[in-house]
């Protein structure tokens, strides 16, 4: 697994040395935190203290609850908000689409940006920081500003930038804790005011039921409290691939927009991206077509469709995304495995 590279952090990101030690010491207190006894009101107070360091280290001064990641988080606030209607963006993640409930849809432009006088009133109106496949930053204070005038409710999921770039001024947040540094199965819902969510279950201040993962949870503060002095270098890699794909005849996908230095998607005409994804990972190198969801089938990811691009084009769209681990040699590897495979196409 090791002599692999992986380009795939938007699925998942490798643990981090601290939160794995995090979560290895929070196994030898076995204690359930809502137990009244000393060893669950030790569990309680760890909890209650990873809550406090991961407001601070995302500086978010409102509430915070823990749940299982991004895809309850959205669940829960599509499903128990106390507005009537909801709309999300067509960019959104596949998990707003499975969440129980029909939101209306509103429209992206060509870069993947919302189109602000689309915004709805009196809604909840879901739309993310930033894209899990192009890497597309939406304008945060330009939807904070029209949303409030519109007197709707911003649910802003954060998957992709929490622990990257600063929160969004929004009414909910949704983040998962494996896309920073963290284990898997482990995120936070922020909630500005309680009054907007209904409430539900027996932990989690009633929002939530389910004894807490409290190994995972002191993981989770653990890597969100890690130096992010790697996203520098991010930049600068990412810069030099979208270069080198260009350079080799291939298209960066939404390359004039605002986007994450850790998430890029490119297209290589004329081969789909299942052949491709074939051929990086017999070279060694994992990626990903779209989002991992989705990835599984042929179908053109909904998130291309929605900035207008063609069936073709978007089936010939592969995403790389990177972080803390990645080296200038890995982005080298790829580039020159992308070469190789363009020059074979070419010649077939
Ligand atoms: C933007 C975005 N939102 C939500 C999710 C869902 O996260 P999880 O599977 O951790 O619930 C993902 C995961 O890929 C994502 O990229």
């Amino acid at each position: 697994m090791n002599s692999r590279i992986y380009l795939d952090y938007a699925a998942t990101t490798p643990i981090t040395t601290s939160a794995r030690q995090a979560m290895d010491e929070a196994f030898d207190i076995w204690a359930n935190p809502s137990s009244p006894h000393k060893d669950g009101r030790h569990m309680r107070a760890l909890i209650e203290e990873a809550r406090i360091r991961i407001k601070e280290a995302l500086n978010w001064p409102h509430h915070l609850i823990f749940t299982s990641g991004a895809s309850e988080s959205i669940a829960m606030v599509l499903q128990r908000n106390t507005l009537e209607q909801c709309s999300i963006s067509a960019v959104e993640h596949d998990a707003f689409l499975r969440a129980g409930i029909i939101p209306n849809i509103l429209p992206v432009d060509k870069n993947g940006y919302i189109i602000p006088e689309k915004l709805p009133e009196n809604q909840l109106v879901g739309v993310q920081t930033v894209n899990n496949e192009t890497g597309v930053i939406q304008p945060a204070d330009i939807l904070r500003q029209t949303l409030s005038e519109k007197n709707s409710l911003w649910f802003a999921d954060a998957a992709q930038s929490a622990g990257k770039m600063p929160l969004p001024d929004a009414d909910f947040i949704s983040l998962s804790a494996h896309k920073l540094g963290g284990a898997p199965g482990v995120g936070a819902l922020l909630i500005r005011d309680w009054a907007k969510l209904k409430p539900f279950g027996g932990q989690e201040q009633g929002y939530r039921a389910g004894t807490e993962n409290a190994p995972a949870i002191l993981g989770f503060a653990a890597a969100v409290c890690e130096k992010k002095d790697w996203f520098e270098k991010a930049a600068t890699l990412r810069e030099k691939l979208d270069q080198a794909i260009i350079a080799s005849g291939g298209e960066v996908v939404a390359y004039q927009s605002e986007r994450i230095p850790t998430i890029a998607s490119y297209r290589m005409p004329d081969m789909v991206a299942k052949t491709q994804l074939i051929l990086f990972d017999m070279a060694g190198i994992s990626i990903s077509a779209g989002s991992a969801c989705s990835s599984g089938s042929l179908k053109s990811s909904p998130v291309l469709k929605a900035m207008g691009w063609g069936d073709k084009e978007a089936q010939e769209v592969i995403r790389v995304s990177f972080g803390r681990e990645t080296t200038e040699s890995d982005i080298d590897q790829f580039i020159k495995i992308w070469r190789q495979i363009a020059e074979q196409r070419k010649k077939a």
